[in-house]
């Protein structure tokens, strides 16, 4: 026999027509304070219940805080049937005494309204509260705190500023809230001629500091100003209130004058600070100020500062001391934080260059596609105990190539790639240089395998102890240490390119570090032709590309592939400019003049210059003619220097 719960109010009993069940209804839900049950009707058995979930409690758990009369539900006494369902018998047995269905006429009409408002509503409510109860656990603390974090990271800036100005603001609002109307500050003797006329009312010597407060008896002060109009008091008296009525009309009388002063006093009255005047002490006058204070009798006491006007005088110390340093301190969170660091800036990405792009560098070409195999895992040199070479020094003159090269390196080995130049390291203050360098490798480790290229490795790379900037000889040193803590197995390259390989710090250039330098020089007349036809790739031209390649590159012996690159791309701006679809050999030659002599008047030829000088200078002939070197007669003395 089992035991169910009946729902029933505290007035009344729900009958078996307010369950639903009635002969021929199936099911119905009854509900009574967040309890559920599915009651049936099962004619055979007579009335059933059958309760599929309780609040999640077991039934004797359930039945027990019900039975314990808290929420006043009857209970059948129920039975399982042969068909498996449960079952009870078909009279309501109430579980306290007196507790009868037609209870409800028992209970006035007031208290069964209230009864069934708070029915109503707890029936409403209650679902709607555990549902937002299990929405709410549902959303995870930690992902709020997540995206909090993120949020805050996102808008670091923003809300620094705005906390800065919100506090600034407030300190403002402080100060003027806080800010009492002042004393009138007089000179010392001011206040001791006061003290000898006997208009001093009251005296505050204040504690820590050399300030004395005092009040001045101001009626007195108007009557004595009208017997005796020199009084030094007076003046002092009314230094604020009256001295304007005063000088103002001379020719007032005492009484007039005693009037209007003492109708401005009372119209200041209620701006009046508590302590009409203040002043310094002097040193070592305190035995007469206070010998003259007893003889006339007048009050006098001891204060320590107010708390007000003490935190008053802290802030306002505070705000003028950071409001200079704000910019200040900016600049240096500017310069110190890691948000400027070139290893952040450099977002690994793959550039879509590769080595089909790079031409008329062979050799380098060769040297470089070795470590793409190594970073591919295509050559197996640990089998044989080799290890990847640290760090590949490109050195060549400017423009042959070599940051092309890096990032064909690259693209090639598909892997990331974080190109910096050296003179990004140089920082002004000492250590951020080196704190760089520790930031770029870490990212790049993180990122293995990966690339690191450094551009103009000279400016940092440069013979240490020639100088004193120590900031250089810290980051170069950092680089050294970086480069030697690779492990054998990590797979990041360090690729530098320089111009200057003779200014390098020996350590640099050692086994270990940049153990493998690559030369890339200048092209050659049929590096020149393979840079060209690169170039030419897109470019829609009149004539055939191997034609006018052959063209140019015998027109620019000692021309590097950026000068080349310049030449391809001028020939097209003159050709856009010229409103042609196509390129012409016109356009190439007048780049080509142009890559050599600069944007000239074309009158300013060689053969031009060489005259117009030996008109000059009769000794210039001869100058042009031995610097004449070139064999297509084309470059001359004030013509472009190839770079090498
Ligand atoms: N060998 C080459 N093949 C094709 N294009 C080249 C070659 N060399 C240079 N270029 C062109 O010249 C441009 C500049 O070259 P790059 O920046 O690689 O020169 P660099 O040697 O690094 O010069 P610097 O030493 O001044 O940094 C390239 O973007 C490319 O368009």
């Amino acid at each position: 026999m089992a035991c169910f719960p009946v729902v029933y109010n505290t007035g009344f009993l729900i009958s078996q027509e307010k369950l639903g069940v009635h002969c021929g209804k199936t099911k119905s839900l009854v509900r009574y304070r967040g309890f559920c049950c599915n009651s049936f009707v099962l004619p055979s058995l007579g009335f059933s219940i059958c309760c599929k979930s309780l609040h999640g409690l077991s039934w004797n758990s359930k039945l027990s805080s019900i039975i314990n009369g808290k929420s006043g539900l009857g209970f059948y006494n129920c039975c399982k049937s042969q068909r498996g369902l449960l079952s009870c018998n078909n009279g309501i047995v109430p579980l306290r005494s007196g507790n009868t269905g037609d209870k409800q006429t028992h209970l006035g009409e007031r208290e069964y309204r209230y009864l069934r408002l708070r029915r109503r509503f707890s029936l409403r409510l209650r679902p709607r509260l555990r549902l937002l109860r299990i929405r709410l656990k549902k959303v995870l603390i930690s992902s709020m705190l997540n995206e909090v974090k993120t949020f805050l990271r996102k808008n670091l800036r923003q809300l620094a500023l705005l906390s800065i100005s919100i506090a600034l603001g407030l300190c403002y609002l402080l100060v003027k809230l806080t800010a009492l109307p002042a004393p009138t500050i007089v000179p010392y003797s001011n206040l001791i001629l006061s003290l000898q006329n006997g208009s001093v009312t009251k005296v505050l010597l204040e504690e820590g500091s050399r300030r004395i407060f005092y009040n001045i008896d101001l009626q007195s002060v108007a009557s004595t100003q009208t017997s005796n109009e020199e009084s030094p008091v007076i003046n002092v008296a009314t230094e604020n209130e009256a001295d304007k009525v005063a000088t103002d009309d001379g020719s007032k009388t005492g009484k007039a004058l005693n009037l209007s002063i003492l109708k401005k006093i009372s119209r200041t009255r209620a701006s009046r600070p508590e302590w009409q005047y203040s002043t310094r002490k002097i040193d070592h006058d305190e035995k007469f100020l206070l010998s003259l204070m007893r003889e006339k009798g007048i009050t006098y006491s001891s204060a320590p500062q107010s708390v007000l006007a003490l935190m008053r005088r802290t802030l306002i110390t505070i705000i003028s001391l950071w409001i200079p340093l704000i910019p200040l301190m900016w600049l240096l969170y500017r310069q110190l934080s890691a948000a400027n660091s070139p290893a952040r800036k450099r977002q690994p990405n793959n550039q879509m260059v590769g080595f089909d792009d790079v031409e008329g560098v062979d050799a380098a070409k060769v040297e470089l596609m070795e470590i793409v195999s190594c970073l591919q895992g295509a050559v197996n040199y640990g089998k044989l105990g080799a290890k990847l070479p640290r760090g590949v020094l490109l050195v060549g003159p400017p423009g042959t190539g070599k940051t092309l090269l890096a990032r064909a390196v690259a693209g090639e080995a598909g892997v990331p790639f974080f190109t910096v130049s050296a003179s990004e390291f140089v920082e002004m203050f000492v250590g951020r240089g080196a704190a760089r360098i520790r930031d770029l490798f870490n990212v790049a480790r993180k990122c293995a395998p990966s690339i690191i290229f450094i551009d103009e490795l000279d400016a940092v790379g440069g013979k240490r102890g020639r100088s004193f900037n120590d900031e250089r000889d810290q980051t170069l040193n950092q680089l050294l240490t970086e480069m030697d803590g690779f492990e054998s197995d990590m797979k990041v390259v360090v690729i530098a390119a320089t111009n200057r390989p003779e200014a390098l710090d020996p350590a640099l250039c050692r086994p270990g570090r940049f153990s493998r330098k690559v030369l890339v020089g200048e092209p050659d007349d049929e590096g020149r032709k393979k840079i060209l036809a690169v170039h030419l790739r897109g470019v829609p031209l009149e004539e055939d590309v191997h034609l006018i390649c052959d063209l140019v590159a015998s027109l620019t012996p000692g021309f590097v592939g950026a000068d080349l690159a310049n030449i391809v791309n001028e020939a097209a701006l003159l050709a856009a400019r010229r409103g042609s679809e196509t390129v012409t050999r016109e356009d190439i030659m007048e780049a080509i003049e142009r890559a050599k002599f600069g944007i000239n008047d074309k009158q300013l030829r060689p053969s031009t210059i060489s005259k117009e000088l030996g008109k000059l200078f009769p000794w210039m002939p001869a100058l042009v003619g031995r610097n004449d070197t070139r064999q297509n007669g084309l470059q001359g003395p004030l013509g472009y220097q190839t770079l090498s």
